[in-house]
């Protein structure tokens, strides 16, 4: 049978970049079986070309201009990561009627809007199941198989990286020093790995989540974020003995007309789906309205992985060539929802204070709590010389309300710190 080439153009050729030029060669015979397509990969654009790269040198260009020249490229996959230059060579390609796959999530949530916009205009389509949660078809399933829903909530771990080190710091006791680097050697981290541990890469995610989920395109720097670099052992410990792990968390909810929407450290009971994430693992919890929960679970990081997601996207595309089938812009929508932003909305708290060592000191904090109207769950309290470690457990509140009591518990005589503030799953 005569098949059907398809020539596509790879820009990066890193964790991601490398592992999917296998996957397209160790799987290129199921490929064509499945499709009857063969997928080529014609051209990869790298920064330099003394560096050695698993794909042959006669593949490798340093000029981008060539790439978006070449008429036999059908498919542009862009991997190199960061917003600029892989924006404008995106917008490029498509502008070219090229169709563009990417894994890179702060550009897509960065230019969210103008990619898409490029893409319908230019009737090509624009592929990023691999920007989110790795390997798991989570984007995808937002789609067709979800569309008869009203999603109510999503809230998982995507990050594989803050997710690996807290495991690694709680399961086998290794320093956050440690366990980044081990993260970033086996190729989970980005390549500043500050947008990981800060929250930011999360809140990229979300960003795109929040685009797909809820038809709101809410700017990632409006997102309150907050990462795991600053979280002390001694909380991981404490909140262990309470009965809860903690994990790196994105929330999107709809609550009356309102979107809310956060990232940070959480405190998760034992018990819930999430805590047994472990490692490089995400899971991403769907509630909609019709189907009710739904759990995705599976690798978020990692070349493979991803480039399994990426490859995915690259096959769909080819398909649609092969087929003449009109080129759909996956999500051709923009913002069309009147959901109005309201930041990370109510939760449960844990909240870590260092007090005098005194008769009374608790009497004051927890009286100070109750005329704030905020409801104390339980109280432990360790005492050591002339100070005490007093962790609280409060029952659902604002932020903004707690913040307002904290400032008063500060004011008061017996209370030497506020050490540690973290949301809590109930
Ligand atoms: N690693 C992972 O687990 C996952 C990564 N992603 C995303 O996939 C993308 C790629 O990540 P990853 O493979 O880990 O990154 P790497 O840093 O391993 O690879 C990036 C590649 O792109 C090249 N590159 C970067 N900038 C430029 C530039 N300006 N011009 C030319 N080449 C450039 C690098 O070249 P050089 O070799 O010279 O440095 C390298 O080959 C990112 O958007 C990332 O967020 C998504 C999900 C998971
Ligand atoms: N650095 C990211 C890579 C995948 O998106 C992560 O750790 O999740």
């Amino acid at each position: 049978m005569n098949m059907k080439k398809i020539k596509i153009g790879l820009l990066g050729c890193g964790t991601v970049g490398s592992a999917t030029y296998e996957i397209l060669q160790m799987n290129a015979d199921k490929i064509a079986q499945k499709t009857g397509v063969i997928i080529e990969v014609a051209q990869v654009f790298v920064r330099s070309m003394e560096k050695n790269y698993p794909v042959p040198k006669r593949l490798l260009t340093t000029n981008f201009q060539n790439m978006l020249d070449n008429p036999e490229l059908e498919i542009i996959v862009e991997l190199m990561g960061g917003i600029e230059p892989a924006s404008t060579y995106m917008l490029q390609a498509l502008k070219a009627k090229k169709h563009v796959v990417t894994a890179n999530k702060a550009a897509v949530a960065a230019h969210y809007a103008d990619l898409i916009q490029m893409s319908a205009e230019n009737q090509v389509m624009l592929r990023f199941e691999a920007s989110v949660a790795g390997g798991i078809p989570v984007l995808d399933a937002l789609q067709a198989p979800l569309n008869s829903n009203e999603i109510e909530e999503v809230l998982g771990i995507v990050n594989g990286t803050t997710n690996y080190i807290l495991t690694q710091m709680i399961e086998s006791g290794k320093s956050y020093e440690t366990a980044l680097k081990l993260a970033q050697e086996k190729g989970f981290a980005e390549a500043d790995p500050r947008a990981d541990v800060e929250g930011i890469d999360s809140a990229n995610k979300l960003s795109i989540l929040l685009a797909l989920a809820f038809d709101e395109i809410v700017p990632v720097e409006t997102i309150p974020t907050s990462g795991i670099s600053q979280l002390k052992s001694v909380d991981i410990k404490q909140a262990g003995d309470l009965g809860y792990k903690i994990k790196l968390l994105v929330r999107g909810k709809k609550m009356e007309g309102s979107l809310q929407a956060s990232v940070q450290p959480m405190l998760v009971p034992k018990d819930h789906m999430l805590a047994a994430v472990s490692n490089e693992f995400n899971a991403l919890l769907i509630r909609g309205n019709a189907v009710g929960d739904l759990l995705f679970y599976g690798r978020g990081a990692g070349g493979l992985p991803t480039a399994s997601a990426a490859a995915g996207d690259i096959i769909e595309i080819a398909n649609a060539i092969d087929k003449n089938a009109a080129f759909d812009t996956y999500v051709n929508k923009l913002s069309q929802s009147q959901l109005i932003f309201s930041g990370e909305g109510e939760n449960a708290y844990y909240v870590r204070l260092t007090g005098q060592n005194r008769p009374g000191t608790l009497g004051h904090i927890t009286s100070l709590f109750g005329k704030n109207d905020i409801s104390i769950e339980s109280v432990t309290q360790v005492a050591k010389d002339e100070c005490a470690s007093i962790v609280f457990i409060i029952h659902e509140i604002a932020r903004e309300k707690l913040d307002r009591a904290i400032r008063k518990i500060l004011n008061l005589d017996d209370v030497l710190s506020v050490d540690c503030i973290l949301s809590v799953i109930t």
